[in-house]
């Protein structure tokens, strides 16, 4: 197959950040996705609907003329979030999830949730009203090993969770593990899950392998290749349980090239092409319209694109560094590097 022509995808996640940096990394989600999950981890985080309100202008005042690319704003959830502000939030219509971030887990998680317990109005008002909690899925005990902080938050905190909440709609953000994947199989149909194009195409040997390479540092981290493996299998078996989130989070170049470098991999300026890739290695090109496009969508309850996209088998190389804020560039992954897929502009 050398063109396949797809429903236009959605980034069920996503980080946008704000004002100069939103403007520059916006244009390259807007080009290839109809819509976008928006991540509320800001300075201050997005913590109100006044907040994702703001948030929410602001991108549609970033986008290129002409964009009808639509922003789905999420709130963030702390140990003092209400039933209150959860239920207007939802009421509003624009925002569509609530996003738990362990405290100290990623980048501007400090004012995330200490201890989930501390939740439970907020998520029971959830559950009563069909909201869906996204989860960056990693314990922060210093004691637990960095590698094993996905599988720990299963046990200690996901099991425990759904079962004071069962009918609550998880998402379980960015897995990574052959254990994540086996948890959602398992689980009921209120529990999705998404997977990013970089834990589908790299273990951490591309991370660590000849020396360190800090574009591919990212939360949680890339593992071995056994569980690159499962994750392959999952996005590519059909189960319209795992879904496209890129989780491109961009950085200021210094940020990353640094003694303690930032995580974040900035994948939007070729998500659909690198997930094409992904499949393409795996033969399953023919399963990337339902991952991409309609499972997303169908999980949020929302209807799916009504445009098309197409992509094309022919290589093209990702530029060394693209333009952030101010004087500031990023370097995207795969930077320098070809990728044999190109979205075709209709
Ligand atoms: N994935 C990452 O490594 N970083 C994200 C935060 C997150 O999604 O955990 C970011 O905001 O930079
Ligand atoms: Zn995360
Ligand atoms: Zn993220």
């Amino acid at each position: 197959m050398n063109e396949l022509r797809i429903t236009q995808p959605d980034d069920w996640h996503l980080h946008l950040r704000d004002e100069d940096a939103l403007k520059a990394v916006l244009p390259y989600t807007a080009r290839q996705c109809g819509r976008a999950i928006i991540m509320p981890n800001l300075t201050p985080p997005v913590t109100t609907l006044e907040a994702a309100s703001g948030y929410r202008e602001r991108i549609l005042a970033a986008l290129p003329e002409g964009s009808d690319f639509e922003p789905l704003m999420t709130l963030y959830l702390t140990d003092h979030t209400g039933a209150d502000e959860v239920e207007k939030a939802w009421q509003s219509g624009i925002v569509h999830a609530v996003k738990l971030y362990p405290a100290g887990a990623t980048t501007n998680s400090a004012s995330g949730v200490t201890n989930i317990r501390h939740c439970d109005a907020a998520l029971s008002a959830m559950e009563a009203l069909g909201m869906p909690l996204l989860v960056h899925g990693e314990v922060t005990a210093p004691g637990v090993d960095i590698f094993d902080r996905e599988a720990v938050f299963i046990e200690e905190v996901m099991e425990p969770l759904l079962e004071r909440h069962p009918n609550l709609r998880v998402v379980f953000e960015h897995i990574t593990t052959v254990d994540a994947v086996a948890f959602v199989e398992r689980a009921p149909a209120n529990i999705g899950a998404t997977i990013t194009a970089h834990h589908l195409l790299f273990n951490r040997n591309h991370m660590l392998v000849g020396g360190v390479r800090p574009h591919y540092f990212c939360l949680p981290i890339l593992k071995r290749e056994t569980h690159r493996a499962a994750l392959l299998k999952a996005a590519t078996s059909g189960s319209p349980k795992f879904f496209l989130g890129t989780d491109s989070a961009p950085h200021r170049r210094q940020d990353k090239e640094a003694a303690s470098g930032c995580a974040g991999a900035f994948t939007a300026p070729a998500a659909i092409e690198l997930y094409a890739t992904a499949f393409d290695q795996a033969g399953a090109l023919d399963k990337l319209e339902g991952f991409a496009s309609h499972f997303g969508a169908d999980f949020y309850g929302l209807p799916r694109n009504s445009r098309t996209l197409t992509l094309r088998r022919e290589s093209w190389r990702m530029p060394e560094t693209l333009a952030y804020a101010g004087d500031d560039c990023i370097v995207p992954l795969m930077a320098g590097e070809s990728i044999p897929w190109k979205l075709v502009q209709d």
